[in-house]
């Protein structure tokens, strides 16, 4: 698959963040390595835990992986503790992964009423925006409606959005598996939803992949299958994460996914972070994993 083929945009007009996501899959296999700069791994590497550590850790995990995986995660909380300079480090993350080519997954899991929302998709879905990656991890707990503003800037910018559904902590399940008076579980309501606007976005675009991704954990076992939940009718990227430290492997992701697993991008952060600081380490720990992964998804 090619962008040129996949989706093809018109002339002046950025493809879609599902024909980028699908290309980039193609060309490194199914891996997004989440960059997670938690203080035990920054003093494991011999790093401070301030912003002058901060920065060297995920500017080393871009170094090494940038241009040889799909994607890559930082997850804005590790950012935010460190304050305004550690978010403006978030944002020297998302120009590098720019400058490499590589597209960066800003996991910030962003979820308000609709107002709000707007200024989220502001801040990280708008063209010009230091903390605008490709795509952006968002929470529909407020209602799926909410995430209106959302969907409108991603849709407008070629960008990505990732709506929690049926998250890898084993407390989700409480919330996500229960269900409504009509029987319906509300992880199946939030695919059922993300399913219709990528239809829509396919039927224009002509991708195979829709740009309103769910989070799907690696470590949910049968859950989408009790729920119902139809994962191929997502028609949209499934980020996996729990992959490597949180326990799953690759007899999990192809247990969980079945028939959807050609959507998949698996996503682990520790399990390859914990091969640092050396770079070459980090890029064979990351290499292993998206062959693992591709081959538990082929
Ligand atoms: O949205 C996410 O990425 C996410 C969703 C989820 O259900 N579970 C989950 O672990 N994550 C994130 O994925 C990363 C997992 O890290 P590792 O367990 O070290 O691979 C963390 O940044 C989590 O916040």
């Amino acid at each position: 698959m090619s962008v040129l083929d996949e989706g093809a945009p018109r002339p002046g007009e950025r493809p879609t963040f599902g024909a980028r996501l699908g290309a980039a899959m193609d060309s490194h296999g199914p891996l997004c390595v989440g960059i997670d700069p938690h203080p035990g791994l920054l003093a494991a590497w011999g790093l401070g835990d301030d912003v002058d550590g901060l920065r060297r850790f995920a500017l080393t995990v871009l170094d090494a992986v940038g241009g040889r995986v799909a994607a890559v995660k930082p997850q804005s909380a590790l950012f935010e503790r460190h304050g305004s300079a550690g978010v403006a480090v978030l944002e020297e993350v998302v120009a590098a992964g720019r400058d490499l080519g590589t597209l960066v997954v800003v996991d910030a899991k962003r979820g308000d009423i609709g107002s709000t929302m707007a200024a989220y998709a502001d801040a990280y879905l708008r063209d010009g925006s230091p903390l605008a990656g490709d795509a952006l991890t968002v929470s529909p707990f407020l209602g799926f409606g909410s995430l209106a503003p959302a969907v409108e800037a991603a849709a407008a910018t070629g960008r990505g959005l990732f709506v929690l559904a049926l998250t890898s902590n084993p407390e989700g399940a409480a919330v996500q598996h229960a269900r409504d008076s009509a029987g319906v579980a509300v992880a199946t309501r939030i695919a059922a939803e993300a399913g219709t606007l990528n239809r829509a976005e396919i039927d224009r675009s002509g991708a195979s992949l829709g740009s309103v991704g769910l989070v799907v954990g690696a470590t949910i076992g049968d859950a989408a299958r009790r729920l119902d939940l139809d994962l191929e009718a997502v028609h949209g990227p499934l980020l996996a994460p729990g992959v490597g430290a949180q326990g799953a492997g690759p007899a999990e992701l192809a247990a969980v996914f079945g028939t959807a697993r050609q959507a998949v991008l698996a996503s682990s952060s520790r399990g390859v972070l914990a091969a640092g600081p050396d770079p070459q380490r980090l890029r064979e720990a990351a290499r292993r994993g998206a062959d693992e992964a591709a081959a538990a998804l082929r």
